[in-house]
């Protein structure tokens, strides 16, 4: 339920709530402006759009400001993601194919493989590639002019992706996770789009359970929908939000079964912490990957989990957010393997 990676469901209903212009797109005040300034200069010019690159985690808005960037700009767009693209060959076919001033993203470009990656470095700088013709001593490279082109690359973080080609990248967007009252507005937009009446109250008890993420907001409203028409009267109010969400398991600060799992095994089973990922993973039966990856990124953000070089300590947050009384001395270790080297 709060996993930020887009599920069937989220597919099928996102295409219609995508905000289509700048103006309706909520938060991200100093990307929006930066991009702004970008898009118009370039109209103004006559020109096509800088390239653009858009880091941030899942379910921010990557791929609805890319839509946008190519509405803005009156463009067609082509949509494709770096593990897609395997072989130099397939992004050959793709960007000899693109049209002047066309709008291609690629979604989790980090994961292009190496000769992809390099070929798209002439294709940015110089609109421009080297088509291999034949193997070994007997292959020539045949240069193909582009049009011009803007790339939208997206990535969950711009420090994965190699200094040459984030270099050629002329504007950078860094999207942050939204606040409480920001998430309301996406609530209230999309509960519009939906036909579903939100009081004020229900859309912020579902946005203080939304980590920080649209796609998460969105969801929520529409299974906090589900509910309400089922066992109420339809209305997403406080009452309708809180009782749907206890459902599904998801509280009131946003945290879902597996993170209560691994907070709980921390604070009772090992008095909290600190204590190596692989023991807690074995305490919550669950993977060491799936712990360290979908779990403790959120518990961590939240300030309810610490990863020390000791293993994983809980914070006193932790302690109250599960109810219990923090222990008095800091947990063996705690503070000196929270700071300590
Ligand atoms: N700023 C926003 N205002 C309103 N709705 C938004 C905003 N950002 C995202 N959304 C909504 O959240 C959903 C997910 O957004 P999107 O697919 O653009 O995220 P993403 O960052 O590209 O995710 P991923 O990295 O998983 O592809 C969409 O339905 C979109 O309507």
């Amino acid at each position: 339920m709060v996993d930020a990676a887009a599920d069937r469901d989220d597919l099928a209903v996102e295409a219609a709530l995508r905000p289509k212009d700048l103006g309706e797109f909520v938060g991200q005040t100093r990307v929006r402006e930066q991009l702004d300034l970008v898009l118009r200069a370039a109209r103004a010019r006559g020109a096509t759009a800088d390239h653009v690159l858009l880091s941030g985690a899942p379910g921010l808005g990557k791929t609805t400001l890319s839509m946008i960037i190519a509405a803005e700009m009156g463009a067609p767009i082509r949509i494709t993601s770096g593990p897609a693209i395997q072989h130099a060959g397939d992004l050959a076919a793709i960007l000899s194919s693109l049209t002047e001033g066309e709008v291609l993203f690629l979604d989790e470009i980090h994961r292009m493989s190496r000769p992809a990656e390099e070929m798209l470095y002439m294709a940015m700088e110089d609109f421009r590639v080297d088509v291999i013709v034949g193997k070994g001593p007997g292959a020539t490279a045949i240069p193909l002019e582009l049009p011009p082109f803007t790339l939208v690359g997206a990535t969950t973080r711009a420090g994965l992706l190699p200094p040459p080609l984030r270099d050629r990248f002329g504007f950078t967007g860094h999207m942050e996770f939204y606040a409480p009252a920001e998430l309301e507005r996406v609530l209230h937009r999309s509960a519009g789009l939906l036909g579903v009446h939100t009081t004020d109250e229900g859309a912020a008890e579902i946005a203080g359970r939304s980590r920080g993420t649209p796609r998460i907001a969105n969801r929520l409203l529409r299974r906090v929908r589900d509910y309400a028409q089922v066992r109420a009267d339809g209305v997403v109010n406080q009452e309708s939000a809180a009782r749907a969400l206890a459902v599904y398991e998801v509280d009131e600060r946003g945290l879902d079964r597996l993170d209560r799992a691994v907070l709980l095994a921390l604070l009772k089973l090992f008095g909290g912490g600190p204590v190596g990922l692989a023991t807690l993973a074995v305490a919550v039966g669950e993977e060491r990957e799936t712990v360290e990856e979908v779990a403790e990124p959120f518990l961590v953000r939240e300030g309810l989990l610490a990863r020390t070089p000791r293993g994983r300590v809980a914070t006193p947050a932790a302690w109250r957010h599960l109810g219990m009384e923090p222990p008095q001395q800091p947990a063996p270790g705690g503070q000196e393997g929270l700071f300590g080297t």
